[in-house]
């Protein structure tokens, strides 16, 4: 019969004419279809991974200050480094083929059903079986993957440590120690790993003993079933059956790798949504473009602490300070003076204060954080630059022209330093300023701070690391370019708030005295201030 049809001139017609051209069709349909496929996962691979990265992006820079000091910049990194890679390489690829594998199954399985139906019943104990062993296989890899992706960050953390603090490792000889300590981490890391390809390979092994399996019942069945399937059917049968296993068993384990890389998908997630610190866009009121105007300060009973459950270290402060008052603050380490300066940017919680500071009559707690932030200008204690160009670090808006930018450089005696550097403004800053002196990056954020129209400066110690002829210079700049302007600067030397119009003196979270400088300094009249505060201070060693 087979051969009356092969033989046939129709079907030799056919066979000539029709099924060329249908394979023909079908590869090229095929082709297309892949070519879309192909594209359109990239673009949800790109979209998705793009959007998580984004989200976690967002949390992690609006969260609130206590998330940064509980939280090692080494777990940060690892979440944006190794979790990031994960959701863009290896989650995609192992969905891909997890998708693919089972369509593909699927597709086979039918086939098989249509030559011998009697597989089919072969199936009924084995599916069941392989989603038993895939969920008992996943419930310890997905904790064994979590287990090494909390044991990556240490790594990070001590590597980026020992990076900065390079110079202090290599002064004091202990690289060993280092290493040892480095090592013992890569152990830790690494028994996570080792334990996590073992239960790969575990689950591996099971799924070929269960395919092989149904190889071997598909033969016999062929076998015992001869008389009934053809000789071409048969062999058709086996094939499948031995591709089949191989397909089925790939599906298995890249489904089961997907879930278990979709722990970093998690572990980004849970950045994505860390809470941001409250109100920062909206709040009770919006302060008028302008403010504020004079540079008023004013702290009515103002306690505050770095966390709501700790003791305040601000207890109670109370202060007015005037329009265009050059203040100098000092007084022993740790007696809050930098705490005053958080507490103007509110970087703790509202909940985490009580009293009030108010800035030309409007309560800095009912208006937005962005508003206030963006109108007050700081000095940091240590000096924050950005590994770019001299010119984005002095204007980061690109608000100045390059004359201006000059104009503030010649202001920090800095001019004749970068005007001898090739680039100029376009000098790359090396990361954390490593390619300047701390004195210089110290100078170079003065003048970023002379650049920003604000009618409040905060200098916290930016002089310390200045010999005494440039800080007395900057000191005048800042007189005479900040003359509108209210200037509050911390300082552990005397010489650099000497010249300022009030002094405040914080002892132990409360002002022990505020006045003239030449007042504070009087002893008469300082009766209740502990001398050996004044005594440290006239030494410059506070
Ligand atoms: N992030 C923080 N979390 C908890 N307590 C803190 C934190 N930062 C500072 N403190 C504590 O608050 C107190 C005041 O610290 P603050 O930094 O304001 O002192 P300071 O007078 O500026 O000291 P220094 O002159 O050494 O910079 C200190 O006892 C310090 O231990």
């Amino acid at each position: 019969m087979t051969d009356a049809v092969w033989s046939s001139k129709s079907h030799e017609r056919q066979r000539d004419h029709h099924y060329p051209a249908v394979f023909l069709s079908l590869a090229l349909a095929t082709l297309v279809i892949s070519l879309i496929r192909a594209d359109y996962f990239f673009f949800l691979l790109l979209r998705g991974a793009t959007a998580l990265h984004n989200g976690m992006l967002s949390g992690v820079l609006y969260s609130s200050l206590r998330f940064h000091e509980s939280n090692p910049v080494g777990r940060i990194l690892n979440r944006f480094s190794k979790d990031q890679q994960v959701i863009d390489e290896l989650l995609p690829q192992a969905f891909f083929d997890s998708a693919q594998s089972l369509i593909m199954t699927l597709g086979a399985v039918v086939i098989l059903g249509i030559i011998n139906p009697w597989v089919l019943f072969i199936l009924v104990p084995l599916v069941p079986s392989f989603i038993w062993i895939r969920r008992f296989f996943l419930k310890s890899s997905r904790q064994i993957k979590r287990l090494d992706s909390v044991t990556r960050s240490p790594i990070y953390a001590l590597f980026s440590s020992s990076l900065s603090g390079l110079v202090t490792i290599r002064a004091f000889k202990t690289e060993d120690n280092l290493i040892n300590s480095f090592i013992e981490r890569i152990d830790a890391n690494t028994r996570a790993w080792f334990e996590l390809n073992a239960g790969v390979r575990w689950f591996g092994l099971r799924l070929d003993l269960m395919t092989s399996a149904l190889t071997t019942l598909m033969a016999i069945l062929t076998v015992a079933l001869r008389h009934q399937i053809d000789a071409s059917s048969a062999a058709l049968g086996l094939m499948y059956c031995i591709t089949l296993s191989s397909m089925f068993q790939w599906a298995v384990r890249q489904s089961a790798e997907m879930e278990n890389h979709m722990t970093s998908a998690e572990r980004i997630c849970e950045y994505s949504r860390l809470p941001p610190e409250p109100d920062f866009y909206n709040a009770k009121q919006k302060p008028p473009s302008e403010w504020p105007t004079k540079g008023k300060i004013e702290f009515k009973n103002y306690k505050f602490r770095y966390r709501a459950e700790l003791e305040p270290v601000l207890k109670g402060i109370n202060l007015d300070i005037e329009p265009c008052d050059k203040v100098g603050i000092c007084g022993r380490t740790g007696a809050g003076k930098s705490s005053i300066f958080q507490a103007l940017f509110r970087l703790v919680d509202k909940s985490a204060t009580e009293g009030q500071i108010c800035i030309d009559d409007i309560d800095i707690n009912t208006i937005s954080l962005s508003d206030l932030r963006f109108h007050l200008n700081i000095i940091p204690q240590s000096p924050v630059l950005f590994s770019n160009t001299l010119r984005y670090n002095l204007d980061p808006f690109s608000k100045h022209s390059d004359e201006e930018l000059w104009i503030a450089l010649t202001m920090v005696q800095l001019q004749d330093k970068m005007s001898e550097i090739p680039d100029g403004l376009s000098t790359q800053i090396a990361e954390y300023g490593s390619n300047f002196s701390v004195g210089e990056c110290q100078l170079i954020c003065v003048a970023r701070a002379l650049l920003k129209p604000s009618k409040i400066l905060l200098i916290d110690e930016a002089t310390a690391n200045i010999d005494m002829h440039t800080d007395k210079l900057i000191q005048q700049v800042i007189r005479e370019k900040f003359s509108t302007q209210t200037v509050l600067t911390i300082a552990h030397r005397l010489d650099t708030i000497q010249h300022s119009d009030k002094i405040v003196l914080i002892s132990d979270g409360l002002v022990k005295a505020y006045g003239k400088p030449a007042d504070v300094l009087d002893d008469t009249k300082m009766t209740d201030i502990d001398l050996d505060d004044v005594d440290d201070m006239e030494k410059g060693a506070l």
